[in-house]
């Protein structure tokens, strides 16, 4: 009798049998899978269970990057730059070499475009109908398409007047602000109000309305959920087929589903609403209802990407421009250099403008060197995976791999960039073959907007809305460590895949006297006079 094998355990031959049931499938499928699977990865620390699926053991649950980061710096796989950890069936191949990430996920973007399986926020939360957890697929591309033609870097400069006047705003906020903390929640409402006038044509003067904390807590929440190895679904989609008695967290997130819709339709809808009555400002919210019909995508997909743009470029925009303000307090020297270049060009009687780009250099390396120094997206943001199999220097990568970019560790190689620690715009200035540093393989000097196909469809709005509010807030403004406070630790940050600086105080002071001051007030008044248009 079966049971008798098992004598400590009192199992009935029906519970056994629906034991047998439940464990055989994934049993099999684990095996089958082990059997045939390439022996040739790229090397990786050992994992105890067979090699087989326990490196969750070893990266903690908290700030993943970091301890994937270290184990990166091991001699065995520092000079090669990616190594292989097993978080589920898949193998995941963790890069920190800048030219790695460039070689498979720009040059071979057509093999490493896609996402691995996302059971809980791609299937569960959106019904696959997110781009950001989308595969490589033909709806994946159309909605792409549809964030490209918004968004692209000619569109983008449709959305500067808005930036510059939420800019003005910000510096009087900022002229508010003496000494001490709670000076970042002036920078988390020009990033909302900036991004949400862009997708819905409507801009937010308090941070603390019900629709905007109900967004950076949407956010957080996926940021959670999101973290390699945190969702047992994830590394284990088999069980997303178990019976719905065994898995009951299928109906928490199907209403979850449900309740997100309702509610980005009903943002939607306000758009809707203004568009009837003659009202609505220009946004991708109504440039998406006046071309519905040629669109080719379901009322949920609408509301996702509509919803998209706000979720995705809120957190990422207000925790690099916190970035900044930490750079400024911790180097001040790179924020004299600035100014200076500021004063040359700009002079004092007024605030810089989208023409002085072109003549300020420095502002310019300035801000690629924040997005390098301490990027928001820290694992890259989300994972990508392969489509195919493939061999990348000898090694196996099979198709349907994860392959995820520690961006923590790629912008902090030292090979590219000597002390990664140091704030040093020059870097973006130096010759590279003078200063000894390699040339970075992505353009942009820096991967802050991920790589190949699926890089940010916002990163061009997202670097005009940063430059603006920076030029802004370095000309007016000197940004210091209080005195008798503690330096700031440039290494606490928060967790989640958006990480940002944790609070820190900032002693703000306005470099002019009156005339400063009244310049300022007058360009507050005439932004908030522009600003009216996007007033709901
Ligand atoms: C400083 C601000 C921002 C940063 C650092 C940032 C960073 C990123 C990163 C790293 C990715 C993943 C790329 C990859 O998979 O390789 C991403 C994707 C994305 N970003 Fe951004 N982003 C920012 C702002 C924005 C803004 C303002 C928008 C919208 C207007 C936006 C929309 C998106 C979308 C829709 C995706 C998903 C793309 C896809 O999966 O195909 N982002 N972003």
């Amino acid at each position: 009798m079966a049971v008798d094998l098992l004598p400590h355990l009192d199992l009935s031959p029906s519970l056994l049998a629906l034991l047998t049931a439940l464990l055989a499938p994934p049993a099999l499928y684990a095996l089958y899978t082990l059997l045939t699977y390439p022996r040739n990865l790229p090397p990786g620390p050992r994992a105890s269970f067979f090699g087989w699926g326990d490196h969750r053991s070893l990266i903690p649950r908290a700030k993943p990057w970091l301890k994937l980061a270290e184990i990166g710096e091991r001699e065995e796989y520092r000079s090669r730059g990616y190594y292989t950890i097993w978080t589920g069936p898949k193998p995941t191949i963790v890069v920190s070499s800048p030219k790695v990430a460039a070689d498979l996920l720009d040059k071979r973007s057509n093999k490493y475009s896609s996402r691995p399986r996302f059971v809980v926020m791609g299937e569960l939360a959106t019904g696959n109908n997110a781009l950001l957890f989308l595969p490589y697929n033909a709806k994946w591309r159309n909605q792409r398409k549809i964030y490209h033609s918004a968004l692209m870097e000619k569109r983008a400069d449709d959305y500067r007047p808005i930036q510059e006047w939420e800019a003005k705003r910000l510096c009087w906020d900022f002229l508010h602000h003496q000494e001490g903390l709670g000076w970042e929640k002036y920078l988390e409402r020009y990033a909302a109000s900036t991004v949400v006038a862009i997708a819905y044509g409507r801009r937010v003067d308090n941070v603390k309305v019900g629709f905007v904390q109900s967004v950076i807590k949407r956010m957080e929440d996926i940021g959670r959920a999101n973290l390699p190895g945190k969702q047992v679904l994830d590394t284990y989609p088999i069980l997303q087929d178990f019976p719905e008695f065994l898995t009951p967290y299928k109906k928490t997130w199907r209403a979850s589903r449900n309740e997100s819709h309702s509610f980005w339709m009903s943002l939607a809808e306000t758009v809707k609403e203004r568009m009837r009555n003659g009202t609505a400002a220009q946004s991708f919210t109504k440039d998406l209802y006046e071309r519905f019909d040629s669109l080719g995508i379901s009322e949920e997909e609408f509301g996702l990407l509509t919803g998209g743009i706000f979720g995705a470029g809120v957190e990422t925009s207000s925790g690099s421009l916190i970035a900044f303000v930490l750079a400024m307090a911790t180097h001040p020297e790179a924020q004299r250099k600035a100014q200076q270049e500021l004063d040359q060009v700009v002079g004092s009687s007024r605030s810089p403008t989208w023409d002085d780009e072109e003549n300020l250099p420095y502002c310019r390396a300035l801000l690629k060197e924040v997005l390098r120094w301490r990027p928001v997206a820290v694992l890259g943001g989300t994972p990508h995976a392969s489509t195919e199999d493939d061999i990348y220097d000898g090694y196996d990568i099979p198709k349907g791999s994860t392959i995820l970019c520690n961006t923590w560790a790629i912008h902090r190689d030292p090979a590219y960039f000597p002390e990664p620690d140091l704030f040093r715009p020059e870097r973006y200035l130096e010759d590279p073959r003078e200063s000894g540093a390699m040339p970075y393989p992505q353009k942009a000097g820096h991967s802050a907007f991920g790589w190949g196909r699926r890089i940010c469809p916002g990163m061009h709005v997202a670097e005009r809305g940063l430059w603006i509010a920076i030029v802004h807030i370095l000309h007016h403004f000197t940004l210091e460590t209080p005195a008798g406070a503690p330096k700031p630790d440039i290494f606490a940050f928060t967790d989640g895949f958006n990480s940002k600086a944790e609070p820190f105080p900032v002693k703000v002071t306005l470099r002019g006297g009156e005339e400063k001051r009244k310049l300022l007030a007058r360009e507050k008044e005439e932004a908030w006079e522009a600003l009216q248009a996007y007033e709901v």
